[in-house]
């Protein structure tokens, strides 16, 4: 086949569908999430999250999807390794979250059966949905996790407000 002939493909930028998850940060452990539907993926590990909608921040969507999924709100911090292609149409993308103060314990309210803090030495041990897996091993390499990417929110440096999402950097 001469390049000519060859089929333009659709640009990746143009169709992918980004999936934000959250790698909630307590301590020295990081909350996952283990899938209960569909059935194709029940039983792997996973970050919680879900597709970013129309007009939504990545960041908006990481609180946005913690509220559905755990009942807590959240604080995004800095991305987690690159980028992960899962399907044809999806891209994750994941970042560092942590609990507002005063947050109740994560529940599994949708789409999980079981979430556990782990350990971030023993994090490889969970059975994760594939694209996960460097990102995982990205994480447990990553320093001081619980300081490195967020201001402290005692200090009033802009707290979460009226539902708006609060990115700190
Ligand atoms: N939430 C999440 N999804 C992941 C991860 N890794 C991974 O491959 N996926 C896949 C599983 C699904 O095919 C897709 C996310 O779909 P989803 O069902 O969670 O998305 P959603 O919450 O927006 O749900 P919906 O609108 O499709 O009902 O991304 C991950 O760490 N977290």
């Amino acid at each position: 086949m001469t390049e000519r002939d060859r089929p333009t493909l659709p640009d990746v930028s143009e169709t992918s569908v980004i999936v934000v998850g959250a790698a909630i940060v307590r301590d020295d452990t990081v909350l996952c999430a283990r899938r209960s539907a569909p059935p194709r993926l029940a039983g792997k590990w996973e970050f919680p999250g879900g597709k970013v909608e129309a007009g939504e921040s990545d960041a908006e969507a990481v609180v946005r999807e913690c509220r559905e999924e755990l009942g807590v709100e959240v604080t995004v911090g800095a991305r987690v390794g690159a980028d992960a292609r899962i399907d044809d149409r999806l891209t994750l993308r994941v970042f560092l979250a942590y609990l507002e103060p005063g947050q109740p314990e994560p529940s599994p309210l949708e789409d999980h059966d079981r979430l556990a803090w782990v350990r971030r030495g023993e994090l490889l041990d969970l059975d994760w949905l594939s694209p996960d897996v460097p990102i995982v091993g990205e994480l447990g390499l990553m320093p001081a996790l619980n300081t490195a990417s967020r201001s402290d929110s005692s200090t009033g440096g802009g707290g979460r407000r009226a539902g708006k999402p609060c990115r700190r950097l």
